[in-house]
């Protein structure tokens, strides 16, 4: 038996468009956006996925891209459970910052350095590290036990926090990870063995 686990990138925000830094703030989606969730929402139905319990984050980007989707499934009356646990990265001091702007001012391989480091967190901010010392215990508690009774669970997050469960449950190392973008649009499917361990992943 195994458990089904869907990962979806909340579509384009507001602050996606405009290049800032989000991490913690709040953001709705743009039309493309909505756009984006909708479609993802299609592309579940078509491949007949019907999930037994639903996750997101404390953010409503997130959060509304789950709504769509539902909306775009037929689904109804289902409880979502949201938690900051499955937050973007703390973008910290940058939060807000357009991102050509801050590599004028600290330089293109700072902020590189800042976004795709694995321990290097941005100033006052988190490190992919500390995102997934929050994200996968949360995981391992929460979710994993129910894919291991083989259950169908569809996450809606961000990048950086699902780059932080894709690492784990792909078993990449910290330098593998660094070059893994995750797309809006693109929800990826994994099948979970009773053992907890990867059997196959799709991207839809
Ligand atoms: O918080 C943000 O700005 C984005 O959602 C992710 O940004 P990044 O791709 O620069 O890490």
């Amino acid at each position: 038996m195994t458990g089904t686990l869907i990962l979806v990138r909340h579509g384009q925000s507001e602050w996606n468009l405009k290049n800032l830094f989000t991490g913690w703030r709040n953001p709705d989606l743009t039309e493309k956006g909505i756009e984006e969730a909708r479609d993802t929402g299609k592309k579940l139905k078509a491949a007949g996925i019907v999930p037994d319990l639903y996750y997101t984050s404390a953010l409503r980007r997130a959060q509304h891209t789950l709504d769509l989707m539902l909306e775009e499934m037929g689904i109804v009356d289902v409880t979502i459970v949201r938690h900051t646990a499955l937050n973007e990265r703390d973008y910290g001091d940058l939060a807000g910052l357009n991102k050509d702007d801050a590599r004028a001012k600290w330089g293109e391989e700072q902020v590189h350095i800042w976004r795709r480091s694995y321990d290097v967190p941005p100033p006052g901010g988190e490190s992919l590290k500390d995102t997934a010392a929050r994200t996968l215990p949360y995981y391992e508690r929460e979710i994993l036990p129910a894919l291991k009774d083989g259950k169908t669970v569809l996450v809606a997050a961000h990048g950086n926090s699902l780059r932080a469960l894709v690492m784990a449950i792909e078993g990449l190392t910290s330098d593998e990870i660094l070059a893994r973008e995750i797309a809006t649009g693109e929800p990826t499917v994994y099948k979970i063995g009773s053992d907890g361990s990867l059997a196959e992943k799709v991207v839809l």
